[in-house]
């Protein structure tokens, strides 16, 4: 039966068709053979068709293809890459140079490769910051205070409503507020609000914002959101020494002789800390009596410092542009731009001067030969008229005694050649000479709500009494000085 089949079914193929009277099986073969033809190019069409595509996407799976992305290319990223990018840009940043104080009262941005603005500082303040690349948002892992939201501050100060200013200075508006733990706070809003400016703040921030002292007005945090910068402070809540100096104070002031030694000592002790408590050093550049805030002990923090420089030890800053307060600038600064501590130490002599005698540093509304407050109480000092220097406003009388080493060391601060001016904490030994507190001053110190106790320098600060009692004694070959001192062992 199979072998009958098998014969029939190869008869069958073997009969002739009419197509060109080829037997069936080869007709059946030439069919089979066009259709496999058939698919294979097709087969071959789409391979070829698929890997032209893969080569112009860039496609770096596609075998045997060098991968070169072509630069319109936008390869998939993630939304944290794309945050980044933007802060990573390669052209050069402009730096921000601030204007400090009163008389100008602006921000001034410079690009400091167009000024040619030389940084003795060198990079330093920068540098840490840079090379970890913390330029963004991630400023929260700072290690210190709080990157606070917008909304966060703005709950605090009301919205920053208007009955919530306390002042407005020279960088933006001041903002009383409570936080949401109850923290009282002073939250000031910068002008500073160009982007460009970020860096060079958020490192002067970083650096001063782990600053602690009883002296120096605490950095909590600061909030940098949109175009807002703000910085965020413990609230003082005793105002400022300019107001207490100056203001509408009535007949006699609160503020006693040994209240204003106290505020004298303290504000040397935060400047001490600045200039040799820190490395690198700090250098305020605009310490003046509106920068002392004061507490309801009369203790003082000297503020405004997140925005000073940081120099190196024994180098110096130099700037195209003097900032700081008319009346208070160092004379060498204003003329050639070098800057350090010793600045400092200038105006901090000029205070003293304006806490003694209640006078601003320039004061045009007095006659010829008493505008200057310097030139003014050299002269007196010079003519045995101390007592008569005295804010008349003064609640007590000082003791002589106090009253002419205070004066001296007034003097000493404000001396024209820098390299002669005391360091802080050799000031800090002056002020605190035995003889220059009365009973009630020294009382006080033994108070734990006053600041005034003894100095505890910091590490590196200078100590010698001995030297400083020398010191006291020394002549100076400035003319001036050389009047004040020989003023000063006479009335020994
Ligand atoms: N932490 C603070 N607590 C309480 N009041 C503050 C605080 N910081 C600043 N102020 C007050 O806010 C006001 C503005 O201060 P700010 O330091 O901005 O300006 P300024 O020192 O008066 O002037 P400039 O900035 O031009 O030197 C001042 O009256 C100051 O006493």
């Amino acid at each position: 039966m199979g072998v009958y089949n098998a014969s029939s079914f190869n008869a069958e193929l073997s009969k002739q068709t009419s197509i060109f009277g080829l037997r069936l099986w080869v007709v059946i073969g030439i069919f089979l053979g066009s259709i496999i033809v058939i698919a294979l190019f097709f087969i071959s069409l789409c391979l070829t068709s698929r890997r032209r595509s893969s080569t112009t996407t860039g496609n770096p799976g596609a075998a045997g293809h060098h991968h070169h992305p072509k630069p319109s290319a936008s390869p998939p990223v993630s939304k944290e890459i794309q945050e980044i990018v933007p802060f990573r840009a390669p052209t050069p940043i402009p730096e921000i140079q601030i204007d400090i104080g009163k008389v100008e009262h602006r921000v001034v941005y410079s690009d400091r490769q167009s000024s040619g603005e030389s940084r003795g500082t060198a990079g330093l303040e920068t540098a840490s910051f840079r090379s970890s690349g913390n330029v963004g948002p991630e400023v929260s892992h700072l290690g210190w205070g709080r990157w606070y939201t917008l909304r966060e501050l703005e709950a605090a100060t009301n919205g920053l409503c208007e009955e919530n200013v306390i002042g407005e200075g020279g960088y933006g508006i001041v903002y009383r507020g409570v936080l949401e733990d109850g923290t009282k706070v002073a939250v000031k809003n910068l002008l500073n609000n160009r982007g460009q400016a970020e860096r060079e703040f958020k490192v002067e921030v970083e650096a001063i914002g782990r600053v602690r002292h009883k002296n120096l007005v605490r950095l909590l945090g600061y909030c940098v959101e949109g175009a807002y910068r703000m910085l965020v402070y413990e609230h003082v809540d005793n105002g400022n020494l300019d107001q207490w100096l100056h203001g509408e104070v009535g007949e006699v002031n609160s503020l006693t002789w040994n209240i204003r030694m106290n505020i004298i000592l303290g504000t040397a002790k935060g400047l001490a800390y600045l200039h040799e408590g820190l490395e690198p050093k700090v250098v305020h550049r605009d310490v003046k009596s509106s920068n002392i805030l004061l507490d309801c002990h009369w203790n003082p923090k000297v503020s405004d410092f997140g925005l000073a420089k940081l120099i190196c030890s024994e180098r110096s800053y130099v700037t195209t542009r003097v900032m700081g307060t008319f009346g208070y600038v160092a004379p060498e600064y204003a003329c050639t731009g070098m800057l350090n501590e010793k600045s400092d130490i200038y105006s901090f002599g000029i205070l003293i001067m304006e806490i003694i005698t209640g006078r601003t540093p320039v004061d045009y509304s007095r006659p010829q030969g008493e505008v200057n407050l310097v030139e003014w109480l050299k002269t007196m000092v010079g003519d045995h008229r101390a007592e008569e220097v005295v804010d008349p406003k003064l609640p007590d009388t000082p003791p002589p005694k106090a009253l002419k080493r205070i004066l001296l060391v007034a003097l000493r601060c404000v001396d024209p050649d820098a390299t002669k001016r005391p360091k802080m904490g050799h000031v800090i030994h002056m002020l605190e000479a035995d003889d220059l507190l009365s009973r009630d001053g020294r009382q006080m110190r033994k108070e734990p709500s006053s600041s005034a106790r003894r100095y505890q320098p910091e590490a590196g600060t200078p100590v010698n009494k001995g030297a400083f009692e020398g010191e006291m004694n020394k002549c100076d070959s400035s003319r001036d000085y050389h009047q004040a001192t020989r003023w000063d062992n006479a009335n020994r």
